[in-house]
């Protein structure tokens, strides 16, 4: 087992891999940028590496100022979290060239998920039910893409291969629009991923966001841990995740988590991962794969009582599962509110000295958070600054506790969305539960 790992990440994820380090005995170093010198994770790290200036490719994205902090403190293992570095397959390899491992899948891995092309021929192969399309690539002959629109279906969406998490996508309604979208998605993929590839899909009008958590170690073993609903999300941000999926059944779940964790044998995944489907009539579509430990991880460790984090740092230490699926039982129902420096109705980041904290507490409920008070939240990173998840016997006692939860946490100095989640643990449609992706912006649009 590792002596020491590098958390290359900062924020709360910082200080979950950190504690994840400690409970297993594992001595931690945190990389910090000079405006998060005074991060909590940084206070209560074995060792600390100031790795540069704000700026994410100054620090958190300075690939030989990771490594080389790895070297002055003699890690033996790198940690990604999430974001920045994590889906970097350069990153991994250079990780694993200068001699650290990665906690993470293997370059390949990486490499296969990042391009969305791939990604769905190999998910085909094993077996994992796909959005219809135009299996590949767009060709780039006209009559050819007409075919292939007309084969599909109008409306269809464009996607880049080079995409993903809602960038780089076009929904064409029509033939007639079909040859410019392609072009200005090209272009634009072209632009903003260096790869202009794209592909098409039958488009869901009106799907849920529905994703299952694998865990595979380097011998071949491989389970799910469930569903976790993540349809109620603005333009691609999650706002609220739960687990598990309301109205999933045991069958629905079985098929399409064994479905998932085959390909994760046939591919020789390692690490945890998580598959991203839309959900529709009934049936799973698989979209994309994330190669990372998600920001709604907790979701499922309150539902399976297994330690995600921990997890993976076992299966880069080169130990096997130590579950088999029939050890894996969902019992009670989660729910997470990541908690944003954002006004609560515009959006607007509201980054700043935070004045006064009061966290929640009490029977099912878990802070995963790095601030506090007189902590200052940095105007130079994403605006999420901790999450609640509120677990109970069912959805409704999961409600309810996060209600309360919501209505104790005290932010002052900063705003913060504790008021758009209270709004949405009283409103009538997301109580019932089943929501649809669009359901959040369509809320929102009717209350301007
Ligand atoms: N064929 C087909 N039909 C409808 C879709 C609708 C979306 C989508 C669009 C807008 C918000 C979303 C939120 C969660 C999941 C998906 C979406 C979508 N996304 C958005 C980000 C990326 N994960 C894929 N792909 C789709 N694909």
């Amino acid at each position: 087992m590792f002596e020491k790992i590098l958390i290359a990440n900062r924020g709360e994820i910082a200080l979950r891999i950190q504690r994840a380090c400690r409970e297993m005995g594992i001595k931690t170093v945190v990389v910090h940028s000079e405006v998060d010198r005074e991060a909590k994770y940084v206070k209560l790290a074995d060792e600390s590496v100031c790795i540069g200036p704000a700026p994410s490719p100054l620090s958190y994205l300075n690939i030989p100022a990771i490594i080389a902090a790895a070297e002055v403190t003699d890690a033996q293992a790198i940690h990604p979290g999430y974001g920045f570095l994590s889906e970097n397959a350069d990153f991994a390899e250079r990780v694993e060239q200068s001699g650290f491992v990665f906690i993470g899948p293997r370059p390949e891995s990486i490499r296969l998920m990042g391009d969305k092309v791939s990604a769905k021929d190999a998910m085909k192969a094993s077996g994992v039910p796909c959005v219809p399309g135009s299996d590949g690539a767009l060709p780039d002959d006209p009559e050819e893409m007409l075919k292939i629109g007309r084969k599909v279906g109008y409306p269809v969406i464009i996607k880049a291969a080079g995409g993903g998490g809602g960038r780089g996508m076009r929904v064409v309604r029509s033939e007639d629009e079909l040859i410019k979208s392609v072009d200005m998605t090209r272009n634009e993929a072209g632009a903003a991923f260096g790869n202009p590839t794209v592909y098409m899909e039958k488009f869901l009008e009106n799907p849920r966001h529905i994703e299952i958590q694998i865990l595979a170690d380097e011998y071949g073993h491989a389970i799910y841990l469930g569903e976790r609903d993540c349809s109620m999300q603005r333009r691609h941000q999650k706002v609220i995740e739960e687990a598990p999926a309301p109205g999933i059944t045991d069958k629905q779940r079985k098929r399409v988590g064994e479905a998932c964790a085959e390909a994760c044998r046939r591919i020789n995944y390692r690490g945890a991962g998580t598959f991203e489907f839309l959900f529709e009539n009934g049936e799973f579509y698989f979209i994309e794969m994330n190669t990372r430990v998600q920001v709604e991880h907790p979701v499922t460790e309150q539902i399976t009582g297994i330690d995600i984090v921990q997890e993976q740092i076992r299966i880069a230490a080169g130990e096997q599962l130590r579950f088999a699926q029939k050890d894996i039982v969902l019992k009670g129902h989660a729910m997470e509110c990541r908690i944003n420096a954002e006004d609560p109705f515009k959006f607007i980041p509201s980054p700043g000295k935070i004045t006064t904290y009061h966290p929640p507490g009490g029977p099912g409920i878990r802070v995963d958070s790095h601030i506090y008070q007189g902590y200052t939240v940095p105007p130079n990173y994403d605006s999420m600054v901790g999450k609640v998840i509120a677990f109970g016997d069912s959805r409704e006692q999961a409600m309810a506790r996060m209600r309360i939860a919501l209505s104790e946490m005290a932010v002052e100095g900063i705003k913060t969305n504790i008021p758009l989640h209270q709004v949405l643990f009283n409103d009538k449609g997301f109580i019932k539960g089943a929501t649809s992706i669009h359901y959040l912006e369509h809320l929102l649009a009717e209350s301007k």
